[in-house]
């Protein structure tokens, strides 16, 4: 399997706050990988990482094969402020566009532009926060990266924008074997898209994998009341509330869960961010090698 991005015990410290601690992280080619994690957790500093805009403090991070450098023609940047130039038309954007990157996709950007009903001639400063969010997300996609990152880019678009747009992803990576890694807090927009996920807490990995494998080896058991030490051993406990007569976990396990004393449901990737995101501890090693 191709990864596009290997993280290594990558550390970014801004001073002696650190915003990501000993991040190790693979993503493998052509897939949609969902970065989610609270206010704060290091998603930005992980993206600005990767497409080198910030340097690591330590630990290292390879992306396509080569260490991150500003402007690598293979790899596409929507940056959380979504930044266009204020002065400049919508169209002299996309000229831009066209001279910086060899592999500009000159009708992609027009009809793009056309389709969301903007005005090539008005200038960057004059665009709501959506449209303006909508022609940095069409340079990106136009530039036809191998690897497009976007830092929450949905966050201003209107619902049925999001929709469109998330659309227009996913045309992009069937048809040009593109791998997007994109940050958000809609998780239900993720859900729809992603068959990755990466979820960052207090600066570190707590869970990272194939989507349909994390679900298959996530569930909730509901049963009378027990102690987390009296488990199996197999059942590695991510989450658990009780009341004084019934127990219920979140757990992952590789095995059939068989005693017929649990209720079984199945989880959501919201249900299963949230459990991770609810966890303040450091990640158990177990966890992570059983998913990736
Ligand atoms: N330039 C900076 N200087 C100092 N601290 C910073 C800087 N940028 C980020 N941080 C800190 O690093 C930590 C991680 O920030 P980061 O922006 O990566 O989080 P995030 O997960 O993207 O958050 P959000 O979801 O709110 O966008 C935070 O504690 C933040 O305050």
């Amino acid at each position: 399997m191709t990864m596009v991005l290997r993280a290594d015990a990558l550390t970014k410290r801004y001073g002696r706050r650190t915003a990501l601690s000993e991040c190790t992280l693979e993503i493998p080619e052509g897939r949609v990988v969902g970065l989610v994690g609270p206010n704060g957790a290091g998603k930005s500093t992980l993206l600005n990482l990767a497409v080198g805009m910030l340097e690591p403090s330590a630990g290292s991070i390879e992306v396509l094969g080569e260490r991150p450098r500003s402007g690598m023609a293979k790899v596409g940047f929507v940056a959380q402020d979504t930044p266009t130039y204020a002065g400049l038309s919508i169209d002299e954007h996309l000229r831009f566009g066209a001279e910086l990157n060899p592999g500009w996709d000159a009708d992609l950007a027009r009809d793009r532009i056309a389709r969301l009903g903007l005005d090539g001639s008005q200038r960057a400063r004059k665009l709501s926060g959506g449209q303006r969010a909508q022609l940095a997300l069409t340079l990106g996609l136009a530039k036809r990266p191998e690897l497009l990152i976007l830092d929450e880019p949905v966050a201003s678009l209107d619902p049925l924008a999001r929709r469109e747009f998330l659309q227009d992803l996913m045309e992009a990576v069937v048809e040009h074997a593109l791998t997007v890694v994109l940050s958000s807090h809609l998780v239900s927009d993720l859900e729809r898209v992603c068959d990755y996920v990466v979820v960052l807490v207090d600066s570190r990995v707590q869970l990272a994998g194939d989507l349909d494998s994390l679900l298959a080896t996530h569930h909730r058991i509901t049963g009378p009341r027990r102690d987390e030490d009296t488990l199996p051993s197999e059942l590695h406990v991510v989450g658990a509330s009780h009341t004084d007569r019934q127990s219920t976990y979140l757990v992952r396990t590789q095995s059939p869960i068989l005693d017929p004393a649990w209720t079984i449901s199945q989880l959501t990737l919201e249900d299963l961010v949230l459990a991770y995101m609810g966890r303040t501890s450091r990640p158990q090693p177990r966890a992570l090698e059983a998913v990736r």
